[in-house]
């Protein structure tokens, strides 16, 4: 379980209070305006920006004792995930071993993940020479390989056509699926994360405003953010 409870977070000019329970293996899109906060509470689980006050703990270990990079966690970005000088199979050999000092078992394990996100045969190639789609599988690769339980992805496919987005949407609940792992994804099109979202947060104004199936949450929750948000008439009008 990640649980996000009271959580606090005040910069000059935006503060946020989050709310938010996620089951362990649960994949939970986070929705909403742009500027509404998503990522503010992404990089708070990640440890990243103002430590926040409250309670965020996940599978009862209390992440703000923790440093970035001893939370059990790997995160993804919208871009600029891949070191541009080095392979495919560099960067993904980053998950295990900053200094890229692979024994062969690791090697083996790069190839594997590489493979297991349909990149075999392209582990040799830059990023510049990759598709962003293929680049955000690399991504993707590398944090398969740091074997972390809980993945927060900030937009990750945003920048690819429909059809891409809904593949690469698909790879990675098959690999949270596969590997029981807890998926916090903020999306911008709600309706590409319905079919495999268990859960759906929808955030507005600094806050966990809503949190539904994704079926309730797009056509059942009722409020004023919400209705601006989908264009909808408020109730009563
Ligand atoms: N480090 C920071 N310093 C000051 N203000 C910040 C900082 N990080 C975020 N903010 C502010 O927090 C607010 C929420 O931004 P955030 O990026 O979390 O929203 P978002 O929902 O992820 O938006 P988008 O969908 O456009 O990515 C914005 O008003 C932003 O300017």
């Amino acid at each position: 379980m990640l649980e996000i409870a009271d959580l606090a977070i005040d910069y000059p000019e935006f503060s946020a209070h989050y709310d938010l329970l996620v089951p362990k293996g649960a994949l939970c899109a986070l929705i909403g305006p742009s500027g509404g906060g998503k990522t503010t509470l992404l990089h708070a689980v990640a440890g990243f920006g103002r430590p926040p006050r409250g309670t965020l703990r996940f599978e009862g270990v209390d992440l703000t004792r923790l440093k970035p990079a001893e939370r059990p966690l790997s995160i993804l970005f919208q871009e600029h995930n891949l070191f541009p000088h080095l392979t495919a199979a560099q960067n993904v050999g980053l998950g295990l071993d900053p200094g890229l000092r692979l024994a062969a078992a690791q090697r083996a394990a790069v190839d594997a993940a590489l493979a297991r996100v349909g990149l075999a045969g392209l582990a040799e190639r830059l990023p510049a020479q990759l598709s962003g789609g293929q680049r955000q599988r690399v991504a993707l690769a590398r944090a398969l390989v740091r074997n972390r339980p809980l993945i927060l992805l900030d937009e990750p496919f945003g920048g690819l056509d429909p059809g891409l987005r809904l593949e690469m949407i698909g790879l990675v609940d098959q690999l949270r699926r596969e590997r029981r792992l807890t998926v916090l994804m903020s999306i911008h099109t709600p309706e590409d994360a319905a079919d495999v979202a268990d859960l759906m947060a929808f955030v507005a104004e600094g806050k966990v405003i809503a949190t539904d199936t994704p079926a309730k949450l797009l056509a059942g929750a009722r409020h004023p953010a919400l209705d601006r948000y989908f264009r909808r008439a408020p109730l009563g009008a």
